[in-house]
């Protein structure tokens, strides 16, 4: 069987995996399969590994004559048409909890570095800027004992209000429905989103991209928040109006932004957010841990292997 990867991963994981099947993939661990190639070879492939910077939309499914089984090295799959991959009964996999305390973890460094200013600190010093400790330079929002709001209470928010209560914040969350356990366990409080971007100093984003999430935060969104705010995005850029961020956060409506996705990615160094100082950017890094990365594509490549061998995928989307 033909199995085509997107992107390359450790040989300890590759080479078991060589000896059973032909596989495709790239010649550098710095690349990614052009979309050209990928449609081409999708032909006659009967696996496919990919990731979140693949779309694998009707173009490619109406290439791929054999294909069985995708399987995505992320927990996030909206860059996969799953209508198209239904019709066609085509298995999806992805890796889910693997990857949950990484992105917390890295989902409340940006919420901190974003806070603190670390970024516009470590350029000051790099730059030759700093003139030497004066009282209000460089002044942040404090975090200890603030209020969180957090939207998309899942594995990863809940994971992100497990580090807020470490720092006494009061927890605020909006979902699809109540975590009853966040509540029990974590002292978190539900409330609509309107009420929770009124109340809260950091607001942070982790809810999946769907129809439903397309541009949640818009203008009248960032209206609500207060002038104090911090808006922290993991989840995907999508789920936010660029345009309506950038005027929010060039116009003071609220404090700032820290980012670690974007609408198009990668993002240009020349895009008008990135040219303002309250924002930190990251270039999508939040499962990049070595740790979580090795897991994220060994359990990625047990579900390939099982739907190949027609074993359970371990994480099934449909
Ligand atoms: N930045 C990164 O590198 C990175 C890493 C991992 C995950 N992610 C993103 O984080 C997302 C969450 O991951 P997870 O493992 O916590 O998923 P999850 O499914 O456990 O949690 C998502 C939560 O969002 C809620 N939700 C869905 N629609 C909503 C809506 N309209 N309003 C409010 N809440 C809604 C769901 O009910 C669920 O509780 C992923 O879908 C992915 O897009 C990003
Ligand atoms: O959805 C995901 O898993 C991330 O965006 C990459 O880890």
């Amino acid at each position: 069987m033909k199995l085509i990867m997107t992107c390359k991963i450790p040989d300890e994981l590759m080479n078991p995996i060589k000896e059973k099947y032909e596989v495709v993939t790239v010649e550098s661990d710095h690349a990614l399969m052009s979309r050209k190639r990928l449609l081409g070879e999708i032909v006659d492939a009967d696996g496919l590994f990919t990731n979140v910077a693949d779309h694998i939309d009707e173009e490619l499914f109406e290439q791929a004559k054999k294909l069985k089984v995708i399987s995505t090295m992320a927990v996030g799959y909206d860059n996969i048409d799953l209508q198209e991959a239904k019709k066609r009964g085509i298995l999806i996999g992805h890796t889910p909890g693997v990857l949950t305390e990484a992105t917390a973890d890295l989902t409340f460094a940006l919420l901190m570095a974003t806070g603190r200013r670390v970024k516009e600190g470590a350029d000051a010093i790099q730059n030759n800027e700093w003139k030497g400790w004066l009282p209000f330079y460089l002044t942040g929002q404090e975090i200890y004992g603030k209020t969180i709001g957090i939207i998309g209470m899942g594995r990863i928010g809940v994971g992100v209000a497990r580090r807020a209560r470490g720092f006494s914040m009061n927890i605020l969350y909006h979902n699809r429905s109540k975590n009853e356990e966040a509540e029990k366990d974590l002292g978190a409080t539900y409330v609509e989103l309107d009420q929770l971007l009124k109340k809260s100093d950091y607001v942070v984003l982790l809810a999946p991209s769907t129809k439903e999430t397309y541009r949640m935060m818009s203008t009248a969104q960032f209206q609500l928040m207060k002038k104090s705010a911090v808006f922290i995005n993991t989840s995907r850029g999508s789920n936010v109006d660029e345009d309506a961020l950038y005027e929010a956060l060039q116009s003071g409506e609220i404090w700032a932004a820290g980012l670690d996705v974007f609408e198009n990615e990668p993002i240009s160094a020349n895009h008008k957010l990135l040219q303002l100082n309250n924002v930190t950017a990251l270039p999508h890094i939040g499962s990049a841990a070595i740790e979580t990365r090795m897991n994220m594509a060994r359990l990625a490549l047990e579900n390939l292997v099982n739907g190949l061998e027609g074993r359970p995928l371990v994480h099934q989307v449909i």
